[in-house]
């Protein structure tokens, strides 16, 4: 992007982070318990959690806006947590975008090189680059006011893009941005963050968002970190019933398991059993969780189990149909393929459900 980069695809070299042991408090209000975390040089990572979970609070410890009890984090090998922020080289993009409203789009991006006194000729070189990056060179006398919500996003980017940060820190870039342009501006983040080989974390609470663009994700609960991996590997292997239930819909059916051995089962709370499999693993007081397109409702395949239950309501979606059925003291969510001429299932009736216990999760609190 510019001519101090060492690397012949003129790429920087991208940065790995290790947080250690890392405890914050907000006066005696304990915010983020024994965090640790590897991220990979040129990952893009998500942290992704209910409102007041402590994402923010992390990135922010990243940034050096809030500080550490105890613990480390380390940027590419260096311990960061001693620096002031702008000695840590990293670029924030902040919800609101925080552009200067008097300033234009080139001197909004500018005005971090301008701080860092750096030869004009450089800083017209980096924003011209900047901006040419995020599709936005030929607005560059536009005021923020005069740009659309996605566009004044890419000027924020750009702004960070443009001091060559070693690591890129998202927090929630796509809430003011309305449905269907949160879809097209996450693509050019994806891709933008691809070229550019920066490692990136993004702050959401939002799974569809994570799961779309990031490689690996982290959920967080309460100021810890319940679980990290691929998206798909949260989604299919949960550690416990919130990770589960934040990653997709998931449906819990209320129970126990008793017997020992080979003779487990579930126990259906107001009726009906499933075998465990003999390999599987189950966690004092587990549930047993299924994804709404592990059931077949009406039907029960040879290696699938039947339970007894009754449609409480549904929501035709086009190629498939949703079900809320009710099973025992639980009401699940089944979805069943639509084809043109299908007769839909009316609520009250009666109908079976059929669970294969080998796509079944069994997962504790
Ligand atoms: N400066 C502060 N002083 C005291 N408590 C704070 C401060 N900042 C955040 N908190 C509290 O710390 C907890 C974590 O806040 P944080 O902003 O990290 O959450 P979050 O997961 O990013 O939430 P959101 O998605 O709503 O932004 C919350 O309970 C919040 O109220």
């Amino acid at each position: 992007m510019t001519g101090n980069r060492k690397h012949s695809d003129d790429k920087p070299q991208a940065k790995d982070i290790r947080i250690r042991d890392t405890n914050v408090f907000y006066s005696n209000f304990h915010a983020l318990k024994d965090i640790n975390l590897d991220i990979e040089p040129g990952e893009f990572f998500a942290f992704l959690g209910p409102s007041g979970c402590g994402k923010t609070t992390l990135l922010r410890l990243i940034a050096g806006f809030v500080e550490a009890r105890t613990g480390s984090v380390q940027v590419a090998g260096s311990e960061i947590l001693s620096l002031p922020p702008w000695r840590r080289d990293i670029g924030m993009v902040f919800q609101s975008y925080a552009l200067w409203p008097h300033l234009s789009v080139w001197k909004n991006v500018a005005f971090g090189l301008e701080e860092r006194r750096l030869p004009a000729a450089e800083i017209k070189q980096r924003v011209g680059a900047a901006l040419e990056i995020v599709g936005l060179n030929h607005l560059g006398n536009r005021r923020p006011s005069q740009l659309s919500g996605g566009q004044q996003q890419r000027v924020a980017l750009a702004r960070t893009i443009a001091i060559e940060p070693k690591v890129l820190l998202l927090d929630e870039p796509l809430s003011n941005l309305d449905a269907k342009m949160r879809v097209q501006v996450r693509r050019e983040l994806r891709d933008l963050q691809q070229r550019l080989g920066l490692t990136t974390i993004f702050v959401t609470h939002d799974q569809e968002e994570a799961n779309t663009i990031c490689d690996r994700i982290a959920v967080f609960r309460d100021g810890e970190i319940q679980q990290t991996g691929a998206p798909m590997q949260l989604y299919e292997r949960p550690n416990n019933l919130f990770v589960a239930g934040f990653l997709g819909t998931a449906n819990i059916l209320e129970g126990r398991v008793e017997g020992s051995g080979s003779s487990r089962a579930f126990e259906v709370a107001g009726g009906g059993s499933i075998p465990v499999p003999a390999d599987a693993h189950v966690p004092p007081g587990a549930k047993l969780v299924f994804r709404p397109q592990y059931a077949t409702i009406g039907t029960v395949e040879p290696d699938a189990v039947p339970l007894a239950g009754a449609i409480a309501h549904r929501e035709f979606l086009g190629a498939t149909v949703r079900y809320g059925v009710e099973i025992g003291k639980s009401t699940v969510l089944v979805d069943a393929p639509f084809h043109s001429g299908d007769a839909l299932l009316s609520p009250g009736s009666k109908t079976v459900l059929g669970i294969k216990p080998g796509s079944a999760l069994w997962l504790a609190a």
